[in-house]
């Protein structure tokens, strides 16, 4: 169980998130929205431990995000925005790089399956000549060698086409619908949080924002 308690985030003066409280339980899978600057991404990195909450306690199957750091970070795939590969490498030479500097050992059967499970078979090829979907869809697998429990995902299928987000999206479902994963998800496509998530998390009470997400029958929480 993830359990985020009275989060409050401020840069300088500025704040950024205020009294964010939710928990997660095996299986459930939660959509983030809210505009540009809302805080989602800021959220997203307390949760991955790369930034501390100014106030309040995050903990993970009740281990604490401040004295149980080093293995809170064993069970988190952290996906950010930006992709992160080597272009000049093959998909198989990516994995088996990021294998060596993940705590878990992984034989190339392994790794191989997380790619064809996410639908990449590519992988004797270099990523220079992938698409943008595919090198979404390994910036995904390399975060997940390590078989976390909690799958943080910031825009994962931002720019890419219909059919890889549906592959995206079916894998995700599997994670969490099958194997217990926790999942926490950003997107800016409604369609995409409606269909995938159990619930909707709302940053900044913005009223475009609140009144949209009124038409979806999920639950709401609004910050
Ligand atoms: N390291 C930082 N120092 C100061 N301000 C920051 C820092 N990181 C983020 N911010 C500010 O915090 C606010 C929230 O940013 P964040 O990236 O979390 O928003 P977001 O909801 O993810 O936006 P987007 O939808 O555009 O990705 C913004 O005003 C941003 O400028």
């Amino acid at each position: 169980m993830l359990k985020v308690s009275q989060i409050t985030k401020r840069y300088r003066k500025k704040t950024v998130l205020e009294n964010i409280d939710f928990t997660l339980q095996s299986g459930d899978i939660v959509g983030l929205v809210g505009e540009n600057g809302a805080g989602k991404s800021t959220l997203l990195k307390i949760l991955a431990t790369l930034e501390k909450p100014t106030v309040g306690t995050v903990t993970l199957h009740d281990k604490s995000y401040i004295k149980d750091r080093r293995e809170i970070r064993k069970q988190i795939g952290f996906v950010p925005q930006d992709i992160a590969i080597w272009e000049e490498f093959t998909v198989a030479e990516n994995m088996r790089y990021f294998e060596k500097l993940s705590w878990k050992n992984k034989t190339d059967t392994q790794l191989q399956k997380i790619c064809t499970d996410m639908n990449l078979f590519e992988w004797n090829t270099p990523v220079k000549v992938l698409s943008g979907g595919m090198k979404r869809k390994l910036n995904m697998a390399i975060s997940f060698i390590h078989d976390p429990s909690l799958l943080l995902l910031d825009e994962p299928t931002v720019g890419i086409d219909l059919k890889s987000k549906k592959e995206i999206n079916q894998y995700l479902l599997h994670q969490a619908k099958h194997l217990g994963k926790m999942i926490i998800y950003t997107s800016h496509d409604m369609d995409e949080i409606v269909h995938l998530c159990d619930r909707v998390i709302c940053i900044g009470k913005d009223p475009f924002y609140v009144e949209l997400l009124k038409e979806i029958k999920k639950e709401i929480i609004v910050f």
